[in-house]
């Protein structure tokens, strides 16, 4: 499904800002797995999502999905494959557009161009039905601006947005973080059964260690641009924060340094 194979990724090259963000990372992906993914700062966490997305391109290596190698697809075909959210709930959706609108805009996403961003009934009926399923009262709502929604509504309509299309990767990116404890549970809640319920493997980058463990069924560990812990489903069951928290700490040496970290 997903495979990594020998990338790195190096910024600034041979400049006094050179910085290395991934060295030889491999990782391979079976369907449906969900995967979460935790590190210090600087680890290259953000780095391996924009490479896997294709927004970045790897000095070295490979991300195939499917086979295909990302960096040769075009744009159009990425975003078909691939759904994304990030932290900011201002960055999934157009603010001045309506629900239906923005939902329209998803639709249409990766397919080629010249497609209608219109709306018609059977369009508008499935929108309906989508919305219905987050629970959180927005089909009531398809004329309503976007701009209007509180940051846990603007997120929900941004997960629903990035899985329309049934993408083969969904690359959640801190997509908790800026939200309040319950909107945060309400975001997680829907992410695990959307991921279920459409079988869609997952990478999720979070700072919340018991999120980590909680969520998914891999668990990987990155620091200094390398993956260095691999949790199974198995060990996860039975893992505590502590321990995660010791594991980092016996495999690199030091203390998982990490500003945003949460640890449940
Ligand atoms: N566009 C860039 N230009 C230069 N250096 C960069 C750039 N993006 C990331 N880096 C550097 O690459 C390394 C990896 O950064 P990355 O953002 O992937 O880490 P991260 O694990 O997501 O960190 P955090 O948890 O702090 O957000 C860091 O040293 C960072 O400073």
């Amino acid at each position: 499904m997903l495979q990594l194979s020998h990338v790195s990724k190096l910024f600034n090259p041979g400049s006094p800002d050179e910085k290395i963000a991934l060295i030889d990372i491999h990782l391979s992906l079976k369907p449906g797995d969900f995967v979460t993914v935790i590190g210090s700062n600087g680890a290259g966490k953000s780095t391996l999502m924009n490479t896997i997305s294709g927004v970045m391109t790897p000095d070295a290596g490979e991300v195939r999905i499917n086979g295909e190698v990302i960096h040769h697809l075009p744009e159009h075909e990425r975003s078909r494959w691939i759904g994304r959210v990030f932290q900011d709930p201002m960055a999934g959706t157009a603010p001045r557009m309506t629900i239906e609108e923005n939902l329209s805009m998803a639709y249409a996403r990766g397919k080629k161009r010249g497609l209608s961003f219109g709306v018609n009934a059977k369009k508008r009926a499935f929108f309906l039905e989508q919305l219905q399923r987050l629970g959180i009262g927005l089909e009531g709502r398809l004329r309503a601006k976007v701009g209007m929604l509180s940051g846990g509504e603007r997120q929900a309509l941004s997960l629903l947005m990035a899985t329309f299309t049934q993408p083969q990767i969904l690359l959640l990116d801190e997509h908790t973080a800026a939200l309040d404890p319950a909107r945060a549970e309400l975001i997680t809640r829907l992410t695990k059964e959307i991921v279920a319920g459409m079988k869609l493997t997952t990478l999720m980058v979070t700072h919340n260690m018991e999120q980590a463990i909680r969520l998914g069924n891999r668990l990987i560990m990155m620091d200094k641009g390398r993956i260095i812990l691999d949790v199974s489903e198995e060990r996860k069951k039975t893992l505590s924060v502590e321990q995660l928290l010791g594991e980092f700490e016996r495999i690199s040496g030091n203390k998982l340094s990490d500003d945003r970290v949460v640890l449940g």
